[in-house]
């Protein structure tokens, strides 16, 4: 999949009087073409910070970040306008312009990029405000909008030159839980539509299903604690209970291909995948493989080995075209998380019941 942004050992400072103070702590990341990726953390990790260096609206120090291929260290201001007319920017307070109509406001995108024509860029704006539900309110004034309306303007206005990126900095953080979501998912939708990616800032973890991949951010070290990921996964474990396994994972990166986990050898790890596909694969008695079921971002394998018995019952392949990012946990922090919390216990047996069930019914029809 080809990579919108690319950063590599980002550093980033500010002046304090004397003082440089550093904010961002060599960060890397990669966002793809058609991802929607949120970043969150406490309030001063750095969020802003990044969104804005991605954003081109603030120079980088020390590292690389490219956009589209194009590196910004370096990069003079004319280089950055020119990168800025492939971003689409939707943020907290909308930003809309009170003195013009929300077809005005949305045709401004279109009037900063290159062979702009009036014609065209009225029945785009016109188009765009039809696809957020606004088509009947064009000439409306922002007043006389509700927030999530306003919001619906801020984003046609941001996807109107269909941009390659697009960046939201707490997008819901002035509307209602309700409305955010749709805002969310619209963003989703219409990006998914041009092949946008999406980088979204939010604290607001009832939106992480929506994700593709959630980042976090600590006092600016990108990637670090996983416990917003594992509550969606494991919702039956308690915050206390969650600060301790996140802090007890590991992070691994297979490539495309690689064998995580090999039918027969020793169970000593428990894996949540966090990105990419892994198959599940049984190996019969004339050694021919059976697929048992493909597991994406949001699974977790490796129970029944530890639960139930100590050898592995099935192999688990990364897939061909991606690699897959999985948290791993060994067997004593495993052992401790099920004995600590019943319920977890229960779904977590539940499904390796389910899986075992399945494995006797594949291998019933093969043979
Ligand atoms: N212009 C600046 N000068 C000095 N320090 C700054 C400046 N802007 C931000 N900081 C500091 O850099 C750190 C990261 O700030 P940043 O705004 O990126 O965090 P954030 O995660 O976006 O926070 P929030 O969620 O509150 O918006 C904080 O310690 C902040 O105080």
């Amino acid at each position: 999949m080809k990579s919108i942004v690319t950063i590599q050992n980002l550093n980033h400072y500010y002046q304090e009087g004397k003082e440089r103070k550093q904010v961002l702590f060599d960060v890397n990341l990669k966002i793809e073409a058609g991802e929607t990726f949120f970043l969150t953390g406490e309030s001063g990790s750095g969020k802003t910070t990044l969104i804005s260096l991605i954003g081109c609206l603030r120079s980088v120090q020390e590292g690389s970040l490219t956009i589209l291929d194009r590196e910004l260290r370096g990069a003079n201001e004319n280089q950055l306008m020119n990168l800025r007319r492939n971003l689409g920017y939707v943020f907290q307070h909308f930003n809309l312009l009170d003195f013009m109509t929300i077809r005005q406001n949305v045709q401004i995108s279109l009037e900063l990029q290159e062979n702009f024509n009036p014609d065209r860029a009225r029945s785009q704006s016109e188009a765009i405000l039809k696809e957020v539900g606004l088509g009947h309110r064009t000439n409306a004034y922002p007043r006389e909008l509700s927030g999530g309306q306003k919001q619906r303007v801020s984003l046609a206005r941001a996807l109107v030159h269909r941009p390659k990126l697009i960046l939201a900095d707490e997008p819901t953080a002035s509307l209602d839980s309700k409305t955010g979501r749709e805002v969310v998912e619209l963003i989703q939708r219409l990006a998914k539509q041009q092949g946008s990616a999406v980088l979204i800032v939010t604290h607001n973890t009832r939106m992480f299903d929506l994700a593709d991949r959630i980042v976090r951010i600590e006092d600016g070290k990108l990637g670090v604690g996983y416990g917003e990921q594992i509550s969606l996964i494991l919702p039956t474990l308690t915050d206390t209970q969650l600060n301790e396994i996140s802090s007890n994972l590991e992070l691994r990166t297979y490539e495309p291909h690689a064998t995580i986990i090999r039918q027969g050898d020793r169970a000593d790890e428990f894996y949540i995948l966090i990105e990419g596909r892994v198959d599940a694969i049984k190996e019969d008695e004339n050694s021919q493989e059976v697929l048992l079921r493909q597991l994406k971002q949001g699974d977790y394998f490796g129970e029944i080995g530890l639960l139930k018995r100590r050898k592995r019952t099935a192999t688990v392949r990364v897939v061909a075209d991606a690699e897959a990012k999985v948290l791993v946990m060994n067997r004593e922090a495993f052992l401790q998380m099920i004995s600590e919390s019943n319920l977890t216990n229960a779904v977590i047996s539940h499904q390796s019941f389910q899986r075992l069930l399945s494995e006797r019914l594949v291998k019933k029809s093969a043979g």
